[in-house]
């Protein structure tokens, strides 16, 4: 068996980005950068009013006289010379010869005369041109995820499409005699396929949006058809279940089939100890264990950062936090186990069953703590979690 980290090297290793493609600003939402980008408009745009009041020149000695106005929108070029106060809005050009802004609260104003108590400072409430960002500064880097935020900067440079990565086209297939599909009456011995849906939902939370789902009986010739048709049509297969060595595990048995030989196959980690990797012609295949927590478990260390890379992002790796741990915990196995729990006032404390089958207490979970074989941790003591 292979370690965890030796296998999440050999998978990032095989991995390429996928396409190109420019999209429009607001369709990029989640995607990563393909491309720099450089500002094209400082912002801000040029010298402006913070505040809605009166700009003055600030050695002025508390009073002035009203001689225009300058609203926001259009450069009227007006000047406020010495002695004389522009009437001025949030946003709006600085007239020349004014340096400072007082605000109108601060103000008494007697017909086109305003007075005020305090002395200014140069650059008073005035907004300077390039302060944020200057012309031909990095406002994208590639492989920066499109955040709103990145979107609003590319917009205040006037750019309506930007070059991305393409997502792959990922299927999901889930294997197993037992499995039907939600909405479908129970039958004994049968159970809900849940894997499919929760794999879907990883990636349609990663910005996949291409994705298919199947099902198939554990029969080696439907495994077979099955596999080669979603090879065809998908750059991504993602198998759920029939990883492990049971006599209806047709998996490695099908992709041997295929002429696929697995890149690697069972690791050493907890769960996910079946986990499978292989590539055919460019496209790649993870073979997810069946048990629920295994498939999520090695969706998040394995496949995530995997597709990551194959989207383009920069940063790959999952976040992780330095917490303490709120309880003292053992690991008598003789795998790194990655414990499920939930994250409370900077403290990880174990949720419900920590069985692979405990999809339940999964679900209540928002952080795994990788505890190593053999390890033990003390309540209080310094521990690092993926969220
Ligand atoms: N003799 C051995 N048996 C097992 C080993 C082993 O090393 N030797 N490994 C165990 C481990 S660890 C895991 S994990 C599982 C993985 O098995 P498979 O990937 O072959 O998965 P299945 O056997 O098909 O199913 C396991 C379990 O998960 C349920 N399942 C499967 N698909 C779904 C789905 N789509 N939605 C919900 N639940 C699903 C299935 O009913 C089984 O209960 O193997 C151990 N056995
Ligand atoms: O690896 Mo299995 O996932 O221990 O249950």
């Amino acid at each position: 068996m292979i370690s965890e980290q030796e296998a999440r090297e050999r998978v990032l290793a095989a991995i390429s980005c996928s396409k190109e493609e420019s999209l429009p600003l607001l369709k990029s939402l989640g995607r990563f950068a393909a491309a720099d980008v450089l500002a094209t408009v400082p912002l801000p745009g040029f010298d402006n009013s913070m505040m809605d009041g009166y700009a003055v020149q600030s050695r002025a000695l508390g009073f002035a006289k009203v001689v225009g106005e300058q609203p926001a929108g259009a450069q009227l070029d007006l000047v406020c010379g010495e002695g004389e106060a522009i009437r001025i809005f949030t946003g709006a050009p600085l007239p020349a010869g004014a340096d400072a802004v007082v605000m109108q609260e601060d103000v008494e104003r007697t017909g086109d005369s305003i007075r005020w108590q305090e002395s200014l400072q140069a650059g008073e409430n005035v907004r300077h041109r390039g302060a944020d960002l200057c012309e031909g500064q990095m406002i994208l880097k590639v492989g920066d995820k499109l955040t709103a935020g990145r979107i609003g900067v590319l917009a205040s440079q006037g750019f309506t499409s930007i070059r991305v990565i393409k997502p792959p086209r990922v299927a999901v297939l889930s294997t197993g005699n037992e499995l039907i599909a939600p909405g479908l009456p129970l039958s004994a011995g049968q159970i809900y396929n849940s894997n499919g849906f929760m794999l879907q939902a990883l990636l349609m939370a990663q910005g996949i949006e291409d994705i298919s789902s199947s099902h198939c009986q554990d029969d080696f010739d439907q495994t077979v058809q099955t596999l080669k048709q979603l090879l065809a049509t998908h750059d991504v297969v993602l198998l759920s279940g029939g990883v492990s060595v049971g006599d209806h595990d047709q998996i490695k048995p099908a992709l041997q089939a295929l002429g696929i030989k697995p890149d690697l196959w069972r690791v050493n980690v907890k769960p996910g100890k079946p986990f499978l990797f292989a590539q055919h012609e460019g496209k790649l295949i993870f073979g997810l264990p069946g048990n629920p927590v295994s498939s999520y478990v090695t969706y998040q260390i394995f496949v995530k950062p995997a597709l990551m890379k194959r989207m383009g992002a920069r940063q790959v790796e999952p976040t992780r936090l330095r917490v303490v741990s709120a309880q003292s915990l053992h690991n008598d196995g003789n795998r790194p186990h990655y414990l499920r729990g939930i994250l409370k006032e900077g403290a990880f404390r174990v949720q419900g069953l920590q069985e692979s089958h405990a999809l339940f207490a999964l679900s209540q979970a928002d952080a795994l703590l990788r505890l190593e074989a053999g390890a033990t941790v003390a309540a209080g003591e310094p521990v690092e979690v993926l969220i």
